[in-house]
């Protein structure tokens, strides 16, 4: 699995057919081949956003989430396959919106990173703990369980990234501390080679409120390996502040 930097930017439920100007502005804004950058649009732009940046682009595509189908009667879903089909090499799944807002549970996202992985999407899998969790001393006890519940046994020599977004630092503009950000990696790392071995070594980026003007002292971090930013990655300029601040 790579351990270049991962610098993903996930649009949620923003953005115009217009805002193409801003992908393509962040793929001609960066120059650091160390440094590797993912958007996320909404599905109806990632074919569009796909056919101008071409396929030797600096930026990947990806899906904010995907079905564990290929295909059937599932209104308003879209399958892994579809999202490849359109030009996505990777996918968020069990974002924290997804898993509180669609009450979308572990053991399904485990089925939509197998099917992600299957349709040849690299997954970014999140998991995060809410403020009440945290101050009841759950954070351990949830990060855990959503990470064992969310991954399929099957992963062994598969590329895919964890994310430890904490739902109280998502769009609120409150960072998560460096400690509470080195205790919950070294947690993942712990959980994760408990399960497939020490030699498996996860790919983990931080989520929730990294901005221009925090983001060199997140990334530098030990352990981390990139962030996923929402808001900042709406408008190319913050995002590529954050990209150049990859060390
Ligand atoms: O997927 C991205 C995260 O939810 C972080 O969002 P944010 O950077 O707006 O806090």
């Amino acid at each position: 699995m790579t351990s270049q930097t991962l610098i993903a930017g996930n649009w949620k439920m923003n953005g115009l057919l217009s805002s193409i100007d801003e992908v393509r502005a962040v793929a001609e804004g960066s120059c650091d081949n160390a440094v590797r950058i993912a958007i996320f649009p909404p599905y109806t732009l990632i074919h569009p956003i796909s056919q101008i940046l071409g396929h030797d682009s600096r930026v990947v595509l990806g899906g904010q989430d995907c079905h564990y189908e290929d295909y059937g009667a599932y209104t308003g879903d879209v399958s892994a396959h579809q999202l490849y089909d359109a030009g996505a090499r990777m996918v968020i799944l069990g974002h924290s919106e997804r898993r509180h807002g669609h009450k979308e549970p572990c053991e399904t996202v485990a089925l939509k990173v197998c099917a992600a992985l299957n349709a040849g999407l690299e997954p970014i899998i999140c998991i995060g703990e809410t403020l009440e969790q945290r101050k009841e001393g759950l954070t351990h006890a949830v990060l855990s369980k959503q990470l064992r519940d969310s991954l399929p046994d099957d992963l062994m020599g598969k590329a895919f990234h964890v994310a430890y977004e904490p739902v109280w630092a998502i769009g609120t503009g409150m960072i998560a501390t460096d400690d509470q950000i080195v205790d919950a990696f070294s947690l993942i790392r712990r959980v994760i080679s408990e399960r497939f071995g020490t030699d498996f070594k996860p790919h983990l980026l931080y989520g929730g409120s990294v901005k221009p003007d925090n983001a060199v002292d997140v990334l530098k971090l030990d352990g981390v390996g990139g962030a996923l930013v929402g808001g900042a990655s709406l408008k190319a300029k913050d995002f590529l502040k954050i990209i150049r601040a990859a060390p």
